[in-house]
């Protein structure tokens, strides 16, 4: 299995980060030592809005994932199996006794790189190339049709979701502002988003290289250009910072964990972010644009995050609804909210 080998720092949390579907195509290396402790719980825990409670898409998302420790022997009140056991079900590889601190520093000095895990004695070569940058992987996160969450029956006010790639707490984040939620495929267009008449769009995360989304990226000028209130959440921020004519760039072995400090611009307060993102928006590119930075990393100074100096449009490039990670940012969906409350104020 081919990948493109990232690390991810979180100690916690490996059943939603394993199917959070920005890490298609990715061979994931946790650098907690030891990963299956409390083993897997069942997809059939629901929450209140019948999404699944552990669990961010229906199935494994990683190509392969590299651990130090693996437990065998797992022990939770939810656990129905352990980690091995869910693996094999879906079908996909992993490798233990890795030493996975050397092999992060390897990743740190040279920068993401591909990588392959093989069966031993299997046939497949080393030398086949796999391109994790040149792959669109859209139609393989995305929905065909569209879906409604939320009670048709109420009158409560639509959000538009474009999903390319959705995690399934941004869906739970957005009812529990007590907006009914659209997801979209992520190819749809800006006549098919207004048919549902949003009272805001969310752009999703998703995985790859923003700009292979073309067809999102076209559709998310025209929501610009409409000054619909939007939120984008990491792979969603890349989308709107590109439809706004600003750049984005490839950093050299990202952000993943669950402990990532970002500044708050507007406050000035610091917060603890959950994050998973290989590509960043770059910072010059901002200033010839309609949008100016809004949150900063404090580690490296790249952008978590901008916003529209004169339309309601905000976006992340952490995960406000973390899972896993911690809840510090949910008030980037509260703003969200307010921005769509004001508009609808406006309008009536
Ligand atoms: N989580 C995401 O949405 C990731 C966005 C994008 N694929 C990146 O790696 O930067």
């Amino acid at each position: 299995m081919s990948g493109e080998i990232v690390f991810n720092t979180g100690m916690v949390g490996y059943t939603e980060t394993m199917t959070d579907p920005s890490y298609k195509g990715q061979i994931l290396c946790f650098t907690y030592p030891s990963i299956g402790n409390y083993g897997v719980p069942s997809m059939d825990n629901l929450d209140e809005y019948g999404l699944p409670k552990y669990f961010e898409s229906d199935r494994i998302q990683t190509s392969g994932i590299i651990v130090n420790n693996l437990s065998t022997v797992s022990s939770h009140w939810t656990c129905t199996r352990t980690l091995d056991q869910w693996m094999y079900e879906e079908r996909i590889p992993g490798i233990t006794n890795i030493d996975t601190r050397e092999l992060t520093k390897k990743i740190r000095s040279h920068g993401v790189m591909s990588g392959k895990l093989i069966m031993d004695g299997s046939s497949s070569s080393l030398l086949d190339k796999f391109d994790y940058d040149s792959c669109n992987f859209m139609p393989e996160v995305s929905i065909s049709e569209p879906r409604y969450y939320g009670n048709k029956n109420d009158n409560n006010s639509k959000i538009v979701l474009i999903d390319t790639g959705t995690k399934y707490s941004i869906i739970r984040n957005l009812l529990k502002l007590g907006f009914n939620v659209v997801r979209l495929p992520w190819d749809s267009t800006i006549n098919e988003i207004l048919s549902y008449d949003p009272v805001g769009v969310v752009i999703s995360n998703g995985p790859g290289d923003p700009i292979l989304c073309n067809e999102t990226i076209t559709t998310a000028s025209k929501v610009i250009e409409k000054s619909i209130p939007t939120l984008g959440i990491c792979l969603g921020n890349q989308i709107l910072a590109l439809a706004g004519g600003a750049k984005t760039h490839k950093l050299k072995f990202g952000h993943r964990g669950q402990n990532k400090s970002c500044l708050d611009l507007d406050s000035k307060i610091t917060l603890i972010t959950s994050q998973n993102h290989g590509y960043g928006v770059e910072s010059n590119s901002l200033l010839d644009t309609e949008f100016e930075v809004w949150f900063k990393n404090i580690d490296d100074n790249t952008v978590e995050g901008i916003k529209h100096r004169s339309k309601p449009i905000i976006a992340v490039q952490f995960h406000p609804e973390a899972s896993p990670g911690p809840d510090d940012c949910l008030y980037v969906f509260e703003k969200f909210k307010e921005l769509v409350k004001k508009t609808e104020k406006v309008i009536s």
